[in-house]
Parts: structure tokens; sequence; C-alpha cells
């Protein structure tokens, strides 16, 4: 377990992180999400003892990370993978991680062959791509076996099926029991990966919640039909009191509906439909409706000549305002 308790990190004037308080949990991969610029690497880096909180605490199993003895064999993490030495071989670089942290030569052998990357053991990891760089950051995250694992944006420069396999990875780990924490611009492959999401802007903690949760609150989810007879379909659902709204292409969405009850409200009075789904939003989309407005750093395209976009809702407001009541262990904090 993970315990941030009023983590708070200023440079200067700038408060790159700011109050947070959370736990990261073991049995489960968690998701860090934020936008550019809002105090994940700081807070990842405060974890591992790189920079020191302003104020407020990180506490490692219940303990400071200086406090660790042999601090791999408790966490283990992926921050930079250009963090290693280039002129040592990956087998060299692992060995001196493990003989300053008492773990066995044997583990060394054992990581490589995890990751893929014993064909290239006595390799200089300097002549590595983006891809074994990665690879060789992982192993050394694994090196100490450790409970605690936290990875920073661990898919960058992955092909494909380095994807597939750090995903699967994550999992196996998480489901050994360990606390699994992950950070990642990709939303597709959040989605995927992890069971439970921490989302910070601007360095204060805006959300803290399961995956299915966040989607749920932060999107817009609602029913699509399409019929040939769509006057008819019309008709009928503002007899029932149902509100359908035309989108276009001829077909109609309807929200606060199931697809079971207008199927069947359509099939007893006999009208032809050529689609009916259900239709929920992606983690992208929750995501992007969550922060529309509020990110700190904006990429404007001179070619369209579009204006910057207008000034939105602050971080987080949407989502204070569809507080229904919050599960136990779930809960969310206004900026
Ligand atoms: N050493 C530093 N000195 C001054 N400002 C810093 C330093 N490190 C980070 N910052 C600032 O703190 C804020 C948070 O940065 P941080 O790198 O933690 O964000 P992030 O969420 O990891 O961003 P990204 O997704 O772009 O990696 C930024 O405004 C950044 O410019």
């Amino acid at each position: 377990m993970i315990e941030l308790d009023g983590l708070t990190k200023r440079f200067g004037n700038k408060v790159a992180v700011d109050h947070l308080s959370c736990r990261v949990r073991p049995g489960m991969v968690t998701g860090f999400l934020g936008p550019n610029g809002a105090g994940k690497s700081t807070t990842m880096r405060m974890m591992l003892g790189l920079d020191n909180p302003t104020s407020g605490t990180v506490r490692i199993d219940g303990r400071h990370y200086r406090d660790l003895q042999e601090p791999l064999k408790h966490i283990g993490a992926l921050l930079d993978a250009k963090s290693m030495h280039g002129g040592r071989s990956a087998y060299n670089n692992l060995l001196c991680l493990a003989q300053s942290n008492s773990i066995p030569a044997s583990r060394v052998s054992h990581v490589l062959d995890t990751v893929g990357l014993s064909a290239v053991a006595k390799k200089k990891s300097k002549g590595f791509s983006l891809g074994m760089g990665q690879r060789l950051g992982i192993a050394a995250a694994l090196l100490g076996d450790p409970e605690i694992l936290m990875f920073d944006e661990p898919v960058n420069g992955l092909d494909p099926e380095g994807i597939h396999w750090i995903r699967n990875l994550m999992k196996t780990l998480a489901a050994e029991g360990r606390t699994i924490f992950v950070s990642s611009h990709l939303m597709s492959e959040m989605a995927l990966t992890a069971d439970h999401l921490i989302v910070i802007g601007q360095g204060k903690l805006l959300a803290d919640t399961s995956m299915a949760d966040f989607i749920h609150r932060n999107s817009r989810s609602f029913v699509r039909m399409r019929s040939p007879e769509q006057e008819r379909l019309r008709d009928l659902l503002h007899t029932e009191g149902v509100v359908a709204v035309e989108s276009g292409n001829g077909t109609l969405e309807i929200d606060g509906e199931t697809p079971e009850r207008l199927g069947e409200l359509a099939g007893r009075h006999g009208i032809v439909l050529h689609e009916l789904s259900a239709q929920r939003a992606s983690l992208e989309e929750a995501f992007m409706q969550m922060t529309a407005g509020s990110v700190e750093y904006h990429a404007h395209s001179d070619r369209d000549g579009a204006p910057p976009p207008p000034a939105g809702p602050q971080w987080g407001e949407q989502w204070n305002q569809q507080q229904p009541g919050d599960t136990a262990g779930d809960r969310t904090t206004g900026v």
C-alpha cells in the first residue's frame, strides 16, 4: 500500500502537487491520470524519495522511502528508462542494482528472461532502442520481487506485442496481491489495464474511484435507434412519454432508457428496427469531458484558424456536480 497524506510540492511559485491525500491499494492495477503538467511525475518522484515534499507525507507499506532497507525489495519503479548506465551491458546494469540491495545474481538472469532481453544481456544498453530500454527499466523494477510496483508511461516505445505483454504482466502482478501504480496518457490502454483510477489536475486530487464508476459519472450513456419506419417510431415513443432526439442519418438518441424496454416496445407495435444499441462513452471521452477547457497546456492549429477554446469549467467542477453519493473507498475531491 502507498499512502499519501497532504502531499505538497512547490517549485518556487509553482505548486506542482497540492495537498494530495489518497491510498494506492494492493491487489489491483491503479491508473494515475492527469493532463500534461498535472503533477504525476513529481508525485511519483516523491514516492521514491527522489524529490522531498514541501509538506505532507508519503509512506510505502507504512514507512518513508528513506527508511526502507534494501528498497528494491519493497518497491520497484520504472520512471525514466534512460536512467541506465549506457556503457554497461544490460546484465551488468542490473547486477549493480542487485548487489546494492543484496539481491542474488540469479534474479538478474530471471528478470532479463521475463522481459525478453536474455539474447541481448551482454550488449551495452546505449545501443538499445526505446522499447528495449523500456524493457530493461521494467526488468530493474522487477529485480527485487517487490510487493509494490510503479510504472510511469510503461508502454512508451513498445510495439503491439510489447504493449500486450506489459498489460498482462501488470494484471498478473496485481492478481498476486501486489500494489500496481501506473501512469499513462494512452487512455485506450489504461481502460484495458486499470481497475481503479486516481485522477489529478493542477496538482489536486480530482477522483479516486473505480474505472467503471469514473466512466459512468463522466459520460453520457444513451440508446441509439434506427428504423425504416422512423415516423411511426417517433410517434410511438412520443405517446409512451419517451424523449427521442434526432441525431442525423435517421437515427434517434434516447437518454434514460434501456435497449430492452425500447426493443420490446417497438416489437409490440410491429416496428422494424435496423439498429438498437446501447452507447457508452470510452475512458478517453470521459477524461476529455472531465478536463474540457481546463487543461494547462493547449495545442492550437494555425491552419484552421480556430480560436483557443473558451474558458470552461474548472478541473473537477463537472465531476463535483455529479456526486450522487460515494461508495466506500471511492471519493472525489473538489478543486
Ligand atoms: N524541477 C522542477 N522545477 C520547476 N518546476 C518543475 C520541476 N519539476 C516539475 N515542475 C513543474 O511542476 C508541474 C508538474 O510537473 P510534472 O512533471 O510532475 O507533471 P506531469 O503530470 O508528470 O506531466 P506530464 O504528463 O507532461 O509528464 C509542471 O508545471 C512542471 O513544469
